[in-house]
């Protein structure tokens, strides 16, 4: 506080070369605080409320010196002068003027004083050597009395330096047409602190607000998402019919039994689908090995339509009853969102089709042919009639 106050004096003495400040001085003060705060929307009496009504009379006495004049006039004050001259940033320099100020201030109030005398003398003589110096070596020279290291002075916060030893009339100039200049510095500097504030808190709830509505719609999105592929899962499991036998070929091998596979089970069999063995009309075919050691082909769906959708559950349907030795057997099924899968035994030679229309292999013999014809036509025989009904329908 006392570091506080004699920067003040130091600047006030600067224009009136007193040690103290004036009472009506102390009065212009608070009255333009006051107008400056209620500029700012903020009442009148707050200056009380917030400590600045209270009335700091300051008078640096030191043993009858007033003044930067007389301070100067004192024996043994050019002593500290030239030993307190810029910088006094290392220990030494700052020691050796503290040291001769001192020396000074022994001299001056001799050793059997009380502490409020001394107080009072080393700040009017910081005072005096810190009114006709710049602002920043005003805070060096602090540094160096008080220890004090954090204070700043804002540049522009006061008027121009005037000479070194004004004329008491400077005074009146600072009051109130300077406290006004220095109302307008003020006045420049507080807007941007007070806009920068609300400033920053609108940005940041807009971006909060944003980010806020964005996730809502991503919820939401993702919401629809699932409830949609529930009901297209649950539509689809509702239309595989529920009298599908488990069907076996061996009643010892499980392996065989007609079941609807999970997802992660495609995935895992198919190597995260990288075992491409053809593509047709239903969409691609890849080769898969399950876990129970059944090597199928998994044939995945193009995309869910209601057409799709038809479709693969009359294959189910259909292929899931029949079984003949010349017609593939399909195992199971997989549905998965808006995925769907159909697993078949895996054939190692390939379709029919495949061998028909192979370009780059010999042609089949007619003797083949013809068992082929006789095999399809075999099949077709034990396919039930109901079937037949359905099959001509597509
Ligand atoms: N069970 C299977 N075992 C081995 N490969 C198969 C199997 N099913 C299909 N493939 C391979 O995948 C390719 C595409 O077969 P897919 O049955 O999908 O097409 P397609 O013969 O045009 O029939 P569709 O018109 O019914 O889709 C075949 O040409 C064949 O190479």
């Amino acid at each position: 506080m006392n570091a506080f106050v004699a920067v003040s004096v130091a600047r006030y003495a600067n224009l009136s070369s007193n040690l103290g400040v004036a009472s009506d001085l102390s009065e212009t003060c608070i009255a333009s605080i006051s107008r400056t705060m209620e500029q700012y929307g903020v009442s009148r009496n707050a200056t009380s409320f917030c400590g600045l009504g209270t009335k700091i009379l300051v008078k640096y006495d030191c043993e009858g010196r007033t003044t930067v004049r007389q301070m100067h006039q004192s024996p043994e004050f050019g002593h500290v002068s030239r030993n307190c001259r810029l910088p006094l940033s290392s220990g030494n320099q700052c020691r050796k003027c503290l040291n001769s100020g001192i020396t000074y201030l022994r001299d001056l109030i001799g050793p059997d004083t009380n502490n409020i005398t001394l107080s009072t003398c080393r700040d009017a003589t910081y005072a005096t050597l810190a009114s006709r110096i710049g602002n920043a070596s005003t805070l060096e020279l602090l540094g160096c009395f008080f220890q004090v290291t954090e204070l700043s002075i804002p540049s522009g916060s006061f008027p121009p330096l005037a000479s070194p030893e004004p004329s008491p009339s400077t005074v009146g100039a600072i009051s109130p047409s300077n406290s006004d200049a220095q109302m307008t510095t003020s006045r420049s500097t507080n807007p941007y602190h007070l806009t920068m504030v609300p400033t920053i808190g609108i940005v940041v709830t807009a971006v909060a607000l944003t980010m806020l509505v964005v996730l809502v719609i991503l919820i939401r999105k993702k919401n629809r998402e699932l409830d949609e592929s529930e009901s297209l899962d649950k539509k689809s499991t509702k239309s595989i019919p529920s009298s599908l036998p488990v069907f076996k070929i061996h009643e010892d091998d499980s392996s065989s039994a007609f079941r609807k596979f999970s997802y992660k089970e495609m995935t895992n069999a198919t190597n995260d689908f990288n075992t491409v063995i053809g593509q047709g009309g239903f969409g691609t075919v890849y080769k898969a090995e399950l876990r129970d050691g059944l090597v199928a082909a998994v044939k995945r769906m193009n995309k869910v339509s209601e057409q799709a959708e038809q479709d693969f559950c009359r294959e189910i349907e259909l292929l899931a009853k029949l079984h003949h030795r010349n017609l593939v057997a399909l195992k199971g099924f997989c549905i998965n969102k808006k995925e769907r899968f159909l697993v078949y035994d895996y054939m190692e030679n390939g379709s029919l089709k495949d061998h028909l229309h192979a370009t780059g292999k010999p042609p089949l013999s007619w003797g083949t042919r013809m068992k082929i014809a006789i095999d399809v036509a075999n099949a077709l025989v034990n396919i039930p009639k109901s079937f037949i009904h359905i099959s001509s329908v597509n």
